[in-house]
């Protein structure tokens, strides 16, 4: 099994984040960039950890209108992320567009519902509903705009996986028991969501706030690897 488990760098500190990937980098199988680091480093930070040698999983959850979305897109193509995120909700044109301007080698995943967002939330946006339901739309606009795959919570990834073979499935919101939820309403252990089918799993402050975050990181991966050799449900 190669290593599923991206890093959220979640810090604006260049070194720091280089500092933590390179102590981490042989218990995780790529970095994930988001808005924080993109934010304060821009794509010459990027490219600055790119030379750390693992995918990169850039974050910047894109939402615009399909022009907007496109010409983005296509000007982080020369990045070559392995993984960009866009939101669903932009549409199915939005959706498309993303898609067509993004490298082929390049997955284009579509956040659903935010993880850290529950029923009542939704309802406050006019979403009606639970998030289960808003997942599976979404999932299938996505999924009908061509794209690679969505980012769901470990709550819905068992039943989305099962409608979308060959879908990849992004679940973040992922704390090992006993691990501090924070501001994430829809959690999952990873070894969990791994086995309701998620393809990446989105790990940040249990790893980088953790008081050693490489021997974090091993702990993670090694209660992946035994959960792997267990049948589901065990
Ligand atoms: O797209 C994401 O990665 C994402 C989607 C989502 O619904 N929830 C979510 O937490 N994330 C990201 O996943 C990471 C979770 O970080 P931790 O809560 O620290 O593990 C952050 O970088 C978030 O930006």
């Amino acid at each position: 099994m190669s290593n599923p488990v991206f890093v959220a760098l979640d810090t604006p500190d260049l070194r720091a984040a280089e500092a933590l990937a390179r102590s981490i980098a042989p218990h995780v199988g790529g970095l994930k960039l988001g808005l924080e680091f993109f934010a304060a480093n821009g794509p010459a930070g990027v490219r600055f950890l790119g030379e750390v040698g693992l995918p990169i999983f850039l974050d910047l959850k894109l939402h615009d209108i399909p022009n907007t979305v496109g010409k983005a897109v296509a000007a982080l193509a020369p990045l070559a992320p392995a993984i960009l995120t866009v939101h669903a909700a932009g549409g199915r044109a939005m959706l498309e567009a993303a898609r067509a301007a993004a490298p082929p080698a390049c997955k284009v995943v579509a956040v659903t519902v935010l993880t850290s967002l529950d029923a009542a939330d939704l309802a406050q946006a006019g979403v009606h509903g639970t998030p289960a339901a808003q997942v599976d739309r979404l999932a299938d606009l996505t999924r009908a705009a061509g794209c690679d795959g969505i980012v769901c919570s470990g709550e819905e990834v068992g039943q989305v996986s099962a409608r979308w073979p060959g879908g990849t499935f992004v679940v973040p919101g992922l704390r090992p028991a006993g691990s501090d939820v924070g501001d994430q309403k829809r959690v999952l252990t990873p070894a969990d969501a791994l086995q309701r089918g998620a393809s990446v799993l989105v790990i940040g402050r249990p790893i980088t706030g953790a008081p050693d975050p490489a021997e974090a990181a091993r702990a993670i991966a090694a209660s992946l690897k035994a959960s792997a050799a267990l049948p589901a449900g065990v």
